[in-house]
């Protein structure tokens, strides 16, 4: 559904995605790991279209959609969170919801009431009068992942959604995620707990200073040496093997 074509984006002097392919398979949950500043938000961010690469493609539905503007994208049911959640300060729950499904209607009344639909489907269907900035940062959460599935997308990139959640809120999240693959949307996700990628994923791909190093099923991927070095500094897969050994 979504092919990736060695994107390649600098920032000055730094290569931030370095000539990174990846190819996400229509009703897949594939994740996209790497350590901090490895270019996960920027490679998203070009899939997404709010950055121009320096080089490659992104196809979509076997067309090329890299010269396309995030709105055209965002029609043909490509749909993202942020990481850094932004909901519309004065509005609240089910408005914020709503400025999502403008995109398909032009109707206040149907936005809003496709917007509390889908405020239930993500389990905020008790909080529609509430105001946003009272939500819990789990609730703000739910949120984004809400105003995303208000565009009605067919592929949704998931930005660190579980990110400063407690265990317990992270056991609830991903019943959703699964919820909303599971009634037909694709999903891409950035995620650093592991527990969730292992979890959620059907395949996974590891970024590492711009570049792709590793691709596969979750399992495999995390016992990858190259994977292990990556995120734990050179030398870290053999000492892990030393210290399993004397274990
Ligand atoms: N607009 C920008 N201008 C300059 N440098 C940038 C810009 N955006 C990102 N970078 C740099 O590009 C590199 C990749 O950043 P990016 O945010 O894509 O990484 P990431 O894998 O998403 O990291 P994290 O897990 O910390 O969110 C980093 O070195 C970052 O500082």
């Amino acid at each position: 559904m979504l092919e990736v074509k060695a994107l390649t984006k600098r920032f000055s002097g730094l290569v931030a995605v370095d000539q990174a392919s990846l190819s996400v398979a229509k009703g897949s949950i594939t994740g996209l790991i790497g350590p901090n500043g490895a270019g996960k938000t920027t490679l998203f961010a070009m899939v997404a279209g709010f950055l121009q690469p320096d080089g490659g493609a992104v196809h979509y539905d076997g067309r090329d959609i890299t010269a396309l503007a995030p709105h055209v994208r965002a029609r043909q049911g490509i749909a993202r969170t942020f990481q850094i959640v932004q909901p519309f300060e004065g509005l609240n729950v089910q408005e914020n919801i709503a400025v999502g499904a403008y995109l398909h209607t032009p109707h206040a009344d149907e936005a809003m009431r496709q917007a509390a639909e889908i405020a239930q489907r993500v389990g905020l269907g008790g909080d529609l009068t509430k105001a946003s900035s009272d939500l819990t940062v789990a609730g703000r959460k739910r949120l984004e992942v809400a105003r995303a599935l208000a565009t009605k997308p067919r592929l949704l990139l998931l930005d660190e959604v579980l990110a400063g959640l407690n265990p317990s809120e992270i056991r609830d999240v991903l019943p959703l995620v699964r919820a909303i693959r599971d009634q037909g949307v694709t999903i891409l996700m950035i995620e650093h707990i592991m527990q969730a990628v292992m979890n959620l994923c059907d395949k996974v791909y590891v970024l590492s200073q711009g570049r792709m190093i590793a691709q596969g099923e979750p399992k495999a991927v995390c016992e990858d040496p190259q994977v292990i070095e990556a995120y734990l500094g050179h030398g870290a897969a053999e000492r892990l093997r030393a210290e399993q050994a004397h274990a």
